[in-house]
This record gives structure tokens, C-alpha cells and sequence, in this order.
């Protein structure tokens, strides 16, 4: 094991989008580490600090401790954690016996075929090996960088079950946004389903709130249903933000017998569907409750990305492209996209870097100014003087301080934004008059358009792998966790860990650097 031999005094900072300060760090040098995707990693002394998490370097047995505690974080629920009683029966789920599950029967197939995962298979959740916290986008636990495995859990199918499929009441809900690849994950929840032997699928309508009292026509689902469903976008379930609580929530589910549910959603729908899980459990109901992340926005931890947010890019390029046509064919023309992205760049880092029409791509993680020497005005000037023309590509929670609040919150508790386009355009215009100047500024949010589509094939892939291992989940006994794609592999985590804060853009990673490489684009402050 690695010894730590030094315990200095040095406090690690991340530029946020509040603080210049932790911005200027950066600036002059003092190594900031990506920490767990923290905005601020801080160390003083001997004790590292992760979030919330203190770990005591000076310790020599301090990676041990890492490792219990990670896996403590990283358990999976399991029905057999609480409800002792249990016993687990063979699979129905048999890649060998693929006969129409109405053959299937109350006869569970004799034959043992190893396509299963095991319990103890495991994906590796970091894979570089920094050797200093100044690389770009560093992950490091101590200054020396020492190497700590982390592990989740292997998602897929289990060769022994604890549901009877002809018994099991299982439902779908999708809640939040739209997000293309909805369909498709509820048509292969569907399809799993039924090879499983599942006879009783229901569709719960417009998300938690088809869960009220005011009682929603349920959604019947079954193969037939579902066949063609991913070839429109859109969910056909219906979406919605706001509800009923989650006590309402699990008394409508013990009314209805559900004991199988299937969460489509991003943090606020993960938060209630861990808390669906905990008062399930503790009203004694032997329920599985198991997420799959939509986020288009592409903010939930740890996974490689989430479904939606490849064809958001892709959908993003039509605007983006639009905006370029527009400014390069008028004189002195300035083009504005914003898109999709509450608290995180994503959508637009990955638009901007995809289309290379981007000169300027704005994020929420990144502080800028739109006036003063440095400010984006002065550096749309100067685009205009040396190439005639100019594109800018904003994500819809940047520059939030520059922006009237509106103070108003969405039935979910979302903060409404400001306009930071419109604010934009309107500066640009008044900038280019103040300076004598023409410029021609033209303006695109192509928000909906972006969501209210069909998943690309990408996510259609995505989506597939993510919906059959949600019920590989759900039977394998595992409660309270979602699913997702890490490092190219198809992992399940416990819920709590994938809302504890949401994913953001690191300034300090390779990407945003590519980004910045590939506008050209200064700081702006
Ligand atoms: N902290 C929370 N605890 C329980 N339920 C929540 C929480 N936050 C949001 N919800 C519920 O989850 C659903 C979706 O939340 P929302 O924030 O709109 O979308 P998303 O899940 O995509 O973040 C809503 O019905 C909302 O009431
Ligand atoms: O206008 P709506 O329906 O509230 O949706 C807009 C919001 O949806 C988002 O795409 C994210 O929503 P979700 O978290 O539900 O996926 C944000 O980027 C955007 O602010
Ligand atoms: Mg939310």
C-alpha cells in the first residue's frame, strides 16, 4: 500500500458558477481535482474531504476504509435484506427455451443455461489512474493519487428469482420532462416482462399523478400494445411534474396490488421512487421498485451518459446549423441557440463540440461576463471585425445572474429560469448600436423540438439494454435502484448515490478543454 508522507495544508477549489474566486484558483495554478464530480473538493491537513465525506489519510489503513465504505454506499437493496422468509425459485427467464410465454405456463423450464449474471459480478466505476491532481479532470481521494478500486454491481439477468411471474402486478410511470427513448424503454419493460411469464402489466397515466386519488384510467400493456410504440416520440404513458405524496403514492399501489414498479425518470423522480421503495418495505409490502435515469439533460452520477442525450445532440445540430446559415448569409449576422440544460452544460458542450459552427458556447458550471474588456460582447465584436459573422450556443441555466430572477417554481419545485438567449440577443443588439456598428441578431430555441422526438438508433440501443435489465433487476430481488451504462457497461446502483448531488460539466475536464479548443473562445470575466 501507498503511504502518505505528507500532510500539507492546501484547499482544492472548482470554478462554479457563483464563485470567481474558486475560478481565479484555477487560475494561478493550485491544482483543482475533479473529486467525485464535487464543485469543491477541500483538504486540510490529513483528512481528505469528499462532499461531506471526511477520510483520514494519515491512517495507513485509510484505503480499507475507503473500500468498506464505498461498498456499504454502493449496496444493492434486496428483498432478502429484510423479509427473511424468502425463498428464490429458477429463472423463467431462459435464453435456451424461448417458447411463447403462454406455453410457459406454471412449468418453470428444467434446463440450467449459464447466460446469467452472477450477484458478485462487478464493473469497475473509475478507470484512469491519475498519477498527479493536475492532470485534467483528475479524480484523486489523497495527493498522491492512490489508486482505490470501486466496484458496482453487474446488472442482467439472475439465475434464480424472487418473484412468481404469474403473480406479479407490475407497473410503468414516467415522470418529469419528455425525453426521446421513453417509448422504447417501456416497450422492452414490456417485452421482458412477458418472456419473463408476466401476465398483469399496466401503464400508471401522466406520471406520479396517475398514482392520485383522482383515480386515471390505468394503461393495459402488453406486447401487442407496446410493438410499434418506439417509432413515435413522446411517452405513451403521459408525463407530469407534481403529484401526489409518496404515502398516497404506496396506498394507491397496495390498493391496486402492484408489486413490481418500473420509475421512468430523472433526480426528482429517483427521489420519490426511493422513497416509494423505503415505505413499501416498511409497510412490510415484498415490493420491487426499480429506476431507469431520464434525464435529457444528461445530469444523473456516475453513468457514461443517459438515454435521450445523444439524439438532444443530434436534434441540436438542426438549430445550431439554422443559426450559422442565418449569420454567415447576412451582413455582420449573429447567431443564438439555446438549449436544454437547468444546472448543467451537457446538451450544449456536446451540441457545440458536434457541430463546429460554435464560437461561443456558454454553460451553466462557468461563470462568464457579457460586458467589460473580456466580457462575450467584445469577443462578438471581434469575431464579426475578423470573420464577418458568429455563432453562439447557451445553455438555458447559464449566466443566471445576468437574467431577472423570476422567482417562480415549476409543480415539482423546479426553479423557473430567466432568458438567457433572449437576454442575449437583447444585449448583443444594444451593444452593436452603442459601437456604430450593423449586426444582424438572430435568435433560436428550439427546446421542444429537441425532446419531442424519437430516440436516434444510439439511444434506441440504449434504451433497449437499459429497459430489459430493469426487470432483470426487479426479479433478481433488487429494490431502490436504477440502472444505467458505466464505462460501457450496464451496472445497477442503489438510488440514494445516483441523486445525492447532480452531475455537472467539470471545467477542468478534457471535454470542456476539447470544447474550448474547438471555439476558440476566451474566459469571458
Ligand atoms: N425530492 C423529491 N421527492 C419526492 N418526489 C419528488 C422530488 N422531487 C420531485 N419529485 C417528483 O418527481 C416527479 C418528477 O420530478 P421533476 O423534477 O419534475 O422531474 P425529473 O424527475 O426529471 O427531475 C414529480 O412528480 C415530482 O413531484
Ligand atoms: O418546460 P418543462 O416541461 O418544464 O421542461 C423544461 C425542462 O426540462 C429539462 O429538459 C429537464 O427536465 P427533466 O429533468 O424532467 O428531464 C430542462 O432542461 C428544462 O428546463
Ligand atoms: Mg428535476
Amino acid at each position: 500500500m501507498e503511504s502518505i508522507s505528507t500532510c500539507f495544508r492546501v484547499k482544492f477549489g472548482h470554478p462554479t458558477k457563483n464563485s470567481h474566486d474558486s475560478h481565479r484558483i484555477r487560475h494561478v495554478g493550485i491544482v483543482g481535482l475533479g473529486g467525485f464530480a464535487t464543485k469543491r473538493f477541500k483538504r486540510t491537513s490529513c483528512v481528505a474531504v469528499i462532499r461531506d465525506r471526511e477520510i483520514g489519510l494519515a491512517n495507513p489503513d485509510w484505503k480499507i476504509g475507503f473500500r468498506e465504505d464505498f461498498e456499504r454506499r454502493f449496496h444493492i437493496p434486496h428483498l432478502s435484506d429484510v423479509f427473511g422468509d424468502l425463498s428464490p425459485m429458477p429463472s423463467t427467464f431462459n435464453l435456451k427455451s424461448r417458447r411463447p410465454s403462454h406455453e410457459i405456463g406454471n412449468g418453470y423450464p428444467y434446463e440450467r443455461w449459464n447466460g446469467y449474471v452472477n450477484n458478485d459480478d462487478r464493473v469497475l466505476l473509475k478507470v484512469i489512474k491519475f498519477s498527479s491532481p493536475s492532470s485534467a479532470g483528475a479524480e484523486c481521494i489523497d495527493p498522491d493519487c492512490t489508486w482505490v478500486e470501486q466496484w458496482v454491481h453487474r446488472a442482467g439477468p439472475r439465475e434464480e428469482i424472487y418473484f412468481r411471474p404469474e403473480e406479479v402486478n407490475a407497473a410503468i410511470v414516467t415522470c418529469g420532462g419528455l425525453c426521446p427513448g421513453l417509448n422504447d424503454v417501456i416497450r422492452q419493460i414490456v417485452i421482458t416482462l412477458e418472456i419473463y411469464g408476466v401476465k398483469n402489466i399496466v401503464g400508471i397515466p401522466f406520471g406520479y399523478r396517475g398514482f392520485s386519488a383522482e383515480k386515471l384510467p390505468k394503461i393495459p400493456l402488453s406486447r401487442s400494445v407496446v410493438q410499434n410504440i418506439h417509432l413515435d416520440g413522446g411517452s405513451l404513458l403521459g408525463v407530469s411534474r407534481g403529484g401526489p405524496n409518496v404515502s398516497e403514492i404506496v396506498d394507491n399501489m397496495q390498493e391496486r396490488g402492484i408489486d413490481m414498479l418500473f420509475v421512468l425518470g430523472g433526480n426528482g423522480t429517483h427521489a420519490g421512487a426511493n422513497e416509494i421503495h423505503n415505505e413499501c418495505w416498511k409497510r412490510g409490502m415484498r415490493v420491487a421498485v426499480v429506476g431507469v435515469p431520464k434525464t435529457i439533460d444528461n445530469d444523473i452520477l456516475w453513468m457514461d451518459k443517459t438515454f435521450g442525450f445523444d439524439t438532444a445532440v443530434e436534434e441540436a445540430q438542426r438549430a445550431i446549423n439554422s443559426a450559422y446559415i442565418e449569420a454567415h448569409s447576412a451582413y455582420n449576422g449573429i447567431g443564438i441557440v439555446k438549449l436544454m440544460g437547468r444546472n448543467s452544460g451537457f446538451i450544449t458542450m456536446h451540441a457545440s463540440l458536434s457541430s463546429g459552427q460554435v464560437d461561443i458556447c456558454l454553460i451553466p458550471e462557468v461563470p462568464f461576463e457579457l460586458h467589460g474588456p473580456h466580457g462575450v460582447l467584445r469577443h462578438l465584436q471581434y469575431l464579426i471585425e475578423m470573420k464577418g459573422s458568429a455563432v453562439v450556443c447557451v445553455a438555458e441555466g447559464a449566466g443566471q445572474n445576468l437574467v431577472m430572477k423570476t422567482n417562480a417554481k415549476d409543480q415539482s419545485g423546479n426553479v423557473v429560469l430567466g432568458d438567457i438567449g433572449a437576454h442575449i440577443q437583447k444585449e448583443t443588439k444594444k451593444y452593436f448600436k452603442d459601437i456604430g456598428t450593423s449586426a444582424d441578431v438572430k435568435y433560436i430555441d428550439p427546446t421542444y423540438m429537441i425532446r419531442a422526438c424519437r430516440a436516434n438508433a444510439s439511444d434506441g440501443i440504449l434504451c433497449t439494454v437499459l429497459g430489459q435489465n430493469a426487470v432483470h433487476g426487479a426479479f433478481a430481488g433488487y429494490s431502490g435502484i436504477t440502472v444505467g451504462i458505466c464505462n460501457t457497461h450496464y451496472v445497477y446502483l442503489p438510488i440514494p448515490e445516483v441523486i445525492s448531488y447532480p452531475k455537472n460539466v467539470d471545467p477542468n475536464s478534457r471535454m470542456w478543454h476539447r470544447c474550448l479548443t474547438s471555439t476558440g473562445q476566451p474566459d469571458f470575466f
